[in-house]
């Protein structure tokens, strides 16, 4: 099994951080790397949905409702002036910078084709892209985890790295690794296609990550048996759930049952429900439980999710009962554990229930909107 990335600390780091602890500022500090954006949603040429898009905005929502109450997160995005959700929760709490450029848009196409776990559902078009985040951008301190969620190629390779510097652990979508964007005429934007990460300059940073998620439909753009002998990959199947390799040893976890009335920010939404496991303690395996979780829950709504506080209540009590030794959490350490626990299957029989009140809870919110 690897080690966790024992990033080389930047000058002074570790000194600044003991002192950031004797100050009392919060030792589980998260770093959120990627820009917020502007999602446009397409069925058959008409637009069905306006909505708040981006990595970030997915992430920053679950990691402020699941995270452990020790720990909070500093989000580095960036948008132009027309940016339009700005008191929107996630970016009224974490504020975007604000560039010359216009904000990321994409423009989703949706097939009305049953999609199947491995196919694409929808084509992506780039219609504006804000600048890229620099490494002078991160903050100057040190960070327990960072997660690198870029969305249209706005974490340079250096900016991951610098990443990779400032904080112990970091987590990498794929998505912000392996998307070029292919210019064509007609002002309808670029189309989003994947590389092999192999040849890319994000590569070498591999061995220095600790987990690297990937869609089923990036995943052979990762090459998972390279990969999993650098970091922890984890590959999310949609409505089966998702699977974790590692040097020696995978796993499958089982999904949770959504009504899916929009995919987008499914992906986001698992890996910010991922750290938010690690942050309670939990091994690699029982936090995924909490990735897919809260990716049925991204895929129960239109947009950026909201939780209903019932619901976050029933998980965050199952979290404090189930979840471990959080004197010494694992996204704290050096290493990992990757095996599932022997409480996994009563984890996810105890969130289960949690879904079953999120999708009565869902269907109660439908049928008062329809008596509006
Ligand atoms: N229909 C569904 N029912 C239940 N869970 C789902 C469903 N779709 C997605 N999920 C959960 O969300 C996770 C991520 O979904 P998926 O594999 O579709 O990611 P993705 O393709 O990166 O999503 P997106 O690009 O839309 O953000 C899955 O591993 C699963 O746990
Ligand atoms: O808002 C979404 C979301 O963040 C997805 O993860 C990403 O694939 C899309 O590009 C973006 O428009």
């Amino acid at each position: 099994m690897p080690p966790a990335a024992v990033p080389a600390e930047e000058p002074a780091a570790a000194e600044e951080e003991e002192e950031q602890q004797t100050k009392g500022l919060p030792a589980l500090e998260g770093l959120v790397v990627g820009s917020y954006c502007h999602d446009v949603l397409l069925r058959g040429g008409r637009v069905v949905g306006e909505t708040l898009g981006g990595a970030a905005a997915f992430v920053s929502n679950v990691l402020d409702a699941a995270s452990p109450p020790e720990a909070s997160f500093s989000v580095v995005s960036k948008v132009g002036s027309d940016f339009a959700y700005a008191s929107a929760p996630a970016p009224e709490r974490h504020p975007p910078l604000l560039c010359p450029a216009p904000t990321t848009s994409f423009h989703a196409r949706f097939s009305d084709a049953v999609a199947s776990a491995h196919a694409p559902d929808r084509q992506l078009r780039r219609v504006n892209a804000c600048d890229p985040i620099y490494p002078d951008d991160l903050p100057d301190r040190r960070f327990a985890y960072g997660l690198a969620v870029g969305v249209a190629g706005e974490v340079l390779p250096e900016t991951l790295e610098r990443m990779i510097r400032l904080c112990r652990a970091v987590l990498v979508d794929a998505q912000a690794l392996i998307r070029v964007f292919d210019a064509e005429g007609g002002g309808s934007g670029a189309a989003v296609r994947h590389i092999a990460l192999e040849g890319t300059p994000y590569a070498r940073l591999l061995e220095r990550v600790a987990f690297l998620k990937a869609s089923s439909e990036e995943a052979p753009y990762i090459g998972v048996e390279m990969a999993r002998r650098r970091c922890c990959v984890i590959v999310t199947e949609g409505r089966d759930g998702c699977r974790l390799y590692w040097d020696d040893g995978e796993a499958r976890v089982a999904p949770f049952t959504a009504v899916q009335v929009d995919p987008t920010g499914a992906g986001d939404s698992y890996l910010a429900g991922f750290a938010a496991g690690l942050l309670w303690g939990l091994s690699a395996t029982d936090a995924a439980l909490i990735g897919n979780f809260f990716g049925a829950a991204a895929v129960s709504q239109i947009g950026v999710p909201t939780f209903h506080p019932k619901m976050l209540q029933a998980v965050k009590q199952i979290l404090e009962e189930k979840a471990i030794q959080r004197s010494s959490p694992c996204i704290n350490g050096t290493t990992f554990t990757f095996q599932r626990s022997d409480k996994h299957d009563e984890l996810h029989a105890a969130l289960q229930e949690a879904a079953r009140l999120m999708c009565e809870q869902q269907q109660n919110d439908t049928a008062t909107d329809n008596c509006d």
